[in-house]
């Protein structure tokens, strides 16, 4: 009899014996000695739960809003490129998972479906952007998404160039021939060849996305879209303050899963600092290493409204598709559940910095 899974990890383990190495070492690698990815996982087991007691906890709810739309609970699902990859059915059957469960769904400008085809049922759903030198492309993604139904737009802002990802180099990354960048067909950008001594993903980005990447960027964004706008990859508390000035309607907190900068700290070790600087004035999100539901806990309680899950969706689609993702969330949901009950809080919002401690940090 095959053995439960009973954590987010054993999803992974699973995923490690089952796929291809091109695959595998894309989806999994950090940027060059990768200390950030290993950072952002280590760094929640430095935060430590300070637990209310005698509270009846006989009935806990999960449930909350991001800007504005009711979700199940505050897990959500992080754009990650090239679903089909993991799984024949890819952003498809995420999309399918995450309106079962009624949570959000980034979709990556870089799916290997269509933005259009993945806008089934009623599931909240943002487009993830990049933004391409050839700024009518860039236009035309805004638009396909919101005609879509999509109802937020988050924009990257970590990526004017690729990460250096030394097993990607090594591989000489390609995307599947079979696969393709689905949103970009019609434009000649929808294929990612295998570069000369290179990934051909940093290759595409260099040739493709605009290095000038700049705040007037987060500008024209938001003169082109009817929906709000996000920025994805804020690690400071200047950006922060530029951000809210900019006008943006959030802040996702991250370092884009350890694959862009190496060394930048882990995500939840500068949410306060984040937090602290919008002073409740927009929506701040995290992604980044969360794999636990005390993880969840941990970024609520230093001030994330939501947090995003990145490569667990990717090992749960390889493991089982749809019902994969479904799995896997009912998993950390619950997971989240318990750890609420069992520190004393019954919704989201009873959830507060004085339920957690950082031994020999200084509060800020
Ligand atoms: C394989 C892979 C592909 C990704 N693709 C994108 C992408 O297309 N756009 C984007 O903004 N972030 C992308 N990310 C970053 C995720 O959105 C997210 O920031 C990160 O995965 C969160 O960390 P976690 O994987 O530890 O949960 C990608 C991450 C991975 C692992
Ligand atoms: C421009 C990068 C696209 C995919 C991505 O974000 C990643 O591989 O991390």
């Amino acid at each position: 009899m095959t053995k439960p899974l009973v954590s987010l990890d054993d999803f992974e383990q699973h995923a490690l014996r089952n796929l291809d190495r091109n695959a595998l070492d894309y989806y999994r690698s950090g940027a060059q000695d990768m200390i950030t990815l290993r950072e952002n996982q280590r760094a929640f087991d430095r935060v430590f739960i300070r637990p209310r007691v005698l509270r009846d906890v006989s009935t806990v709810s999960l449930s909350t809003t991001i800007l504005g739309q009711h979700i199940a609970s505050p897990i959500c699902i992080a754009p990650t490129a090239m679903q089909r990859m993991a799984h024949p059915d890819g952003e498809l059957a995420t999309a399918r998972a995450a309106e079962r469960r009624s949570t959000c769904m980034v979709l990556s400008s870089w799916s290997t479906t269509r933005i259009e085809d993945v806008a089934v049922g009623s599931g909240v759903k943002w487009l993830q952007l990049y933004v391409y030198k050839d700024r009518e492309a860039t236009r035309r993604l805004i638009e396909r998404a919101q005609d879509s139904g999509y109802t937020a737009i988050a924009l990257t802002v970590d990526t004017p160039f690729l990460g250096r990802r030394l097993p990607d180099i090594r591989n000489r990354f390609r995307l599947p021939p079979h696969l393709t960048m689905a949103n970009f067909v019609d434009q000649g950008k929808a294929q990612v060849g295998a570069a000369d001594n290179a990934s051909g993903l940093a290759a595409y980005v260099a040739s493709q996305i605009d290095p000038t990447l700049n705040w007037s960027h987060v500008q024209w964004v938001k003169s082109v879209a009817r929906i709000p706008v996000l920025v994805k990859g804020i690690l400071t508390a200047e950006d922060a303050r530029l951000a809210v000035d900019a006008g943006v309607d959030g802040i996702i907190v991250s370092n884009h899963g350890g694959r862009q900068l190496d060394t930048v700290p882990a995500t939840i070790d500068v949410l306060e600092e984040v937090c602290r600087a919008v002073d409740g004035r927009i929506e701040v999100y995290l992604d980044g290493g969360v794999r636990r539901g005390t993880d969840v806990f941990k970024a609520l309680a230093l001030g994330a409204r939501a947090v995003f899950l990145g490569r667990p969706v990717l090992w749960a689609l390889n493991y089982n598709g749809e019902d994969g993702v479904v799995e896997m969330l009912d998993m950390i949901n619950e997971e989240l559940r318990l750890a609420m009950s069992l520190a004393g809080c019954i919704s989201v919002t009873d959830i507060t910095r004085s339920h957690v401690t950082i031994p020999n940090q200084p509060r800020l």
